[in-house]
């Protein structure tokens, strides 16, 4: 049978997220340790462990068809690409830096300074269209090192709590790119395995609707239900069943993750009870 190739990074901020959103996807993957390459036992799916650095050229070649990638990766290595679903997770930005103790009017500050970055193709892009010169060194890791020890003025790297700059006495100055994991397709992928992906993406559209919402339950007396329906308008609209007392229903109904406080402090002012709020595995719409 025909499977379709998904390129996950080996090891490193990505590899633990992917796999759990594969196995949230009801995917099961036969995974020897140490293998670079297993077999889904229940979906027509074949997981290749790669450097993410390296995954944007095995896309391109058509080695694999699909790749969940940080977006920073792809903007630095494959432009080009097209990205078939943002994931939600390994959220960073990619900034620069510089130390905390120099003085920083704007971005033309960067003019005939020395950058340390991993990332040079978007420092560039980015300099270029703002105009200014600047001289790039590329390292591969611990980029954050590089004022202390002279070697630049500035950097440009991930960001993400900002305990990396902090640490080592750096301050961010700029936000060249926001990024998250995304889901990525090769310009080669097949029409039997554009057909897969699209089942794919499926199931982790269904997954990632089922992270951002939560099902709430609630006990309402009768005459706030209208009042409440408001507050929650649910899928369609939310599920009203009597209670044993005549004057209270029970509400059900599915909460934005990010609304849900705000949403929680309107219901019990407008009267709810006995609120009880569950995950959701997965939701289709
Ligand atoms: N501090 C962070 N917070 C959130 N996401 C991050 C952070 N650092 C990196 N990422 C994301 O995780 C991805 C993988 O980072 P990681 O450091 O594990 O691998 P890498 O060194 O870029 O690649 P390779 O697999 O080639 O070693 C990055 O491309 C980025 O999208
Ligand atoms: O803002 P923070 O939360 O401190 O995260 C930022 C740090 O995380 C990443 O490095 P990572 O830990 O992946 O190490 P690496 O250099 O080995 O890739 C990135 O390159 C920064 O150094
Ligand atoms: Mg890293």
């Amino acid at each position: 049978m025909n499977k379709i190739k998904i390129a996950v990074q080996k090891s490193g901020r990505l590899n633990d997220d992917s796999l759990r959103l594969l196995k949230d996807c009801g995917i099961s993957i036969d995974n020897g340790k140490d293998q670079l390459k297993a077999s889904s036992t229940n979906f027509p799916l074949e997981v290749f462990y790669l450097r993410n650095g390296d995954i944007p050229q095995y896309l391109r070649d058509g080695v694999v068809d699909i790749a969940i990638l940080g977006e920073n990766t792809l903007i630095e290595k494959g432009d080009e690409l097209e990205i078939v679903e943002r994931l939600g997770f390994s959220k960073c930005r990619l900034s620069l830096a510089i130390p905390k103790n120099v003085k920083y009017g704007n971005v033309q500050d960067f003019e005939e300074k020395r950058i340390a970055t991993s990332y040079p193709n978007t420092v560039k892009k980015f300099l270029a269209e703002k105009g200014i010169k600047a001289d790039l060194h590329i390292i591969n890791g611990s980029v954050e090192i590089a004022p202390n020890i002279g070697l630049a003025d500035g950097i440009c790297d991930l960001v993400s709590s900002g305990s990396t700059l902090f640490k080592n006495n750096l301050k961010e100055v700029e936000v060249i790119l926001k990024s998250e994991a995304v889901l990525t397709v090769s310009p080669k992928i097949s029409g039997e395995n554009r057909s897969i992906l699209e089942k794919l993406q499926f199931r982790i559209e269904s997954v990632l609707k089922g992270r951002r919402n939560r099902y709430v339950l609630l006990n309402a007396p009768n005459d706030q239900l209208e009042k409440i329906i408001e507050i929650l308008p649910g899928m369609k609209s939310p599920t009203v069943m009597p209670l044993a007392d005549k004057n209270w229903s029970s509400i059900h109904s599915v909460v934005n993750k990010d609304e849900f406080w705000d949403v929680i402090d309107e219901l019990k002012s407008a009267g709810a009870e006995g609120i009880l709020v569950c995950p959701i595995e997965k939701m289709v719409v």
